[in-house]
């Protein structure tokens, strides 16, 4: 038998094939001795870079998998610091800001970071074009003719400017603000009677029909879905969509697929939900306005001067779209976590019928929106309600930096995205990280001042704070004091696990639901 030399034929193939992986790996080591070492070394004033493995996806996988699980390994990584650190997601360098001191910063309104980069993937995600985005995104100016056949140029701020201010004006004047604070809790109050419970929240009816299994994650769904959307766009649309609601659900659930442009083969379901409401919301725009005259206000006045702008009506059904996601896309999961850990436990039950009992029992011909500051006002159900907000914690702010900037120290570049995790802001604090996982009204009772840390930002911090955290609130401890008031109650199940998404909607889900048994409580009948 002849041996086979080395050096022949079959090795120098073996050669060609081994070279590139050879080359590949050095460079590979390189790329990461230069990214991690080198350049954290020459750039020490930069926030703290986490390794990746993978080039241009960098987290994102951790991320998508479990947006949580990796920011506490990131902090872990900064040894319990709570400095900012930089993760890569697709290419992007987004820095997580975890501290009070470094979160104030970056939330106050400051010319070198903005915010509308993240309402415009929103936007992107919902449908709207490129022009309809640029509308809403830019200001821009239009000649008008002044005296003697001369013109001047006039300011149009953008879209979103003129609208935020409408929104904001609907909430926060007094006048506007009470009228849809009143339609609100009218719509609601009748979302709680025992002939008023809608029929998907149903899911069986004892014999003698007195008794209802609910699912408790549907009827928190309907009830605010329903109030929220009729007090802004008045009654018209449910005849627009019977399934408005469901669709809705899904574009929440889907909706980091649109952010991160997934294509339609891998996301049929949210699409398809988005498509539905949009066509709704252009109906709703179709429809005369003698047939909407109980819209609100800022939405009236959005279209209005939508149309002035010239926009087509899809870019103005996703501009629609985005208000309608904005406001309904929370409250019902604070709603759900706050009256499933009061039914879940004997006691807690007991003390807040109580307390609600004594409020109503106070003078019986008092308006909802009266009854509804005098819940507001109980320490043991504003205790309540802040810890449902603190356990259930997961929405953030995201804001771009346009120019280098430097916080407490640490240079942002440009370009880069800052982002505020909420619930990790929380898990700053000693007395809201204490016991995490448990359900502990009493840090809040014990500690008022807690609800107004400015770690604590259920409804973020600066000039893009929450809108409607006045009216939520309002709708939240209503919804739960009349529910308790009005029902017995036996849950049948304990209470589910908490479910995030890749990218933060608002408050987790239940990964589940809880059933609840229902009656009327006897003294209940009839009145309040
Ligand atoms: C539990 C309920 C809610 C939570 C947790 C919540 C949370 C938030 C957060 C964290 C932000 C700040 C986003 C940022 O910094 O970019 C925000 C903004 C906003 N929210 Fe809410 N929200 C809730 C309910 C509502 C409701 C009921 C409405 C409508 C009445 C509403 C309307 C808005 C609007 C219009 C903005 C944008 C404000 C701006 O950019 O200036 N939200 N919300």
């Amino acid at each position: 038998m002849s041996s086979v030399p080395l050096g022949s034929e079959p090795t120098q193939g073996g050669m060609r094939l081994v070279n590139p992986m050879v080359y590949g790996l050095v460079g590979y080591v390189l790329w990461r001795l230069w990214r991690f070492t080198i350049r954290p070394f020459l750039n020490p004033n930069s926030p703290k870079e986490i390794p990746y493995t993978i080039p241009f996806i960098g987290h994102a996988i951790s991320m998508l998998r479990n947006p949580h699980a990796l920011l506490s390994s990131t902090i872990k990584y900064c040894n319990g610091s709570w400095e900012p650190a930089a993760l890569t997601l697709f290419g992007q360098t987004v820095i997580f800001i975890f501290s009070e001191q470094d979160a104030t910063e970056v939330l106050r309104e400051r010319p070198d970071m903005i915010h509308t980069e993240h309402i415009k993937d929103l936007l992107h995600g919902l449908g709207c074009s490129g022009p309809g985005i640029s509308e809403i995104d830019h200001d821009h100016q239009s000649k008008v003719s002044v005296s003697d056949g001369k013109v001047a140029l006039t300011n149009h701020p953008s879209l979103y400017k003129v609208a935020e201010e409408l929104m904001k004006k609907q909430v926060l004047d007094r006048h506007l603000g009470n009228g849809l604070l009143t339609r609100t809790l009218e719509v609601l109050e009748t979302q709680i009677r025992w002939g008023g419970i809608e029929a998907s929240t149903v899911l069986g009816t004892s014999e003698d029909g007195r008794e209802l299994t609910v699912s408790l994650w549907r009827w928190a769904q309907v009830a605010s879905i329903r109030t929220i959307t009729t007090a802004w766009f008045g009654n018209a649309i449910w005849e627009l969509s019977p399934s408005i609601i469901d669709d809705h659900m899904h574009v929440d659930h889907g909706l980091w697929k649109l952010l991160f442009r997934i294509p339609k083969p891998f996301a049929r379901e949210v699409y398809a939900a988005r498509t539905r409401v949009q066509r709704c919301l252009v109906g709703f725009l179709r429809l005369p306005e003698s047939e909407k005259e109980d819209q609100s206000w800022a939405v009236k006045a959005a279209v209005e001067e939508m149309r002035s702008r010239g926009m087509s009506e899809e870019d103005m059904a996703s501009y629609l779209l985005m208000v309608f996601w904005a406001i309904n896309a929370n409250t019902f999961k604070i709603v759900f976590w706050l009256v499933a850990h009061i039914v879940a436990d004997p006691a807690t039950l007991a003390a807040v019928t109580t307390e609600v009992a004594s409020i109503l029992s106070e003078d019986s011909h008092e308006s909802l929106s009266a009854l509804s500051i005098r819940f507001e006002r109980n320490a043991l159900l504003e205790a309540l309600y802040n810890e449902a907000h603190r356990i259930a914690l997961s929405t953030s702010s995201a804001r771009t930096v346009r120019q280098d900037v430097t916080i407490n120290g640490r240079i942002f570049s440009a370009g880069t995205h800052a982002v505020v995790p909420y619930r990790q802001l929380a898990m700053s604090h000693p007395l809201l990280s204490q016991d995490w996982d448990l359900f502990q009204p009493e840090r809040f009772l014990s500690n008022p001042e807690l609800g107004q840390s400015k770690s604590f930002l259920p409804f973020g911090g600066g000039n893009h704070k929450c809108v409607g955290r006045f009216l939520s609130r309002r709708l939240v401890l209503t919804f739960t004091a009349l529910f308790i008031h009005r029902f017995e109650i036996r849950p049948l199940d304990g209470i589910p696990e908490m479910g995030f998404r890749p990218v933060s909607s608002g408050p987790g889900s239940p990964v589940g639901d809880m059933r609840l048994v229902i009656s009327p409580r006897q003294e209940q009948q009839g009145s309040t």
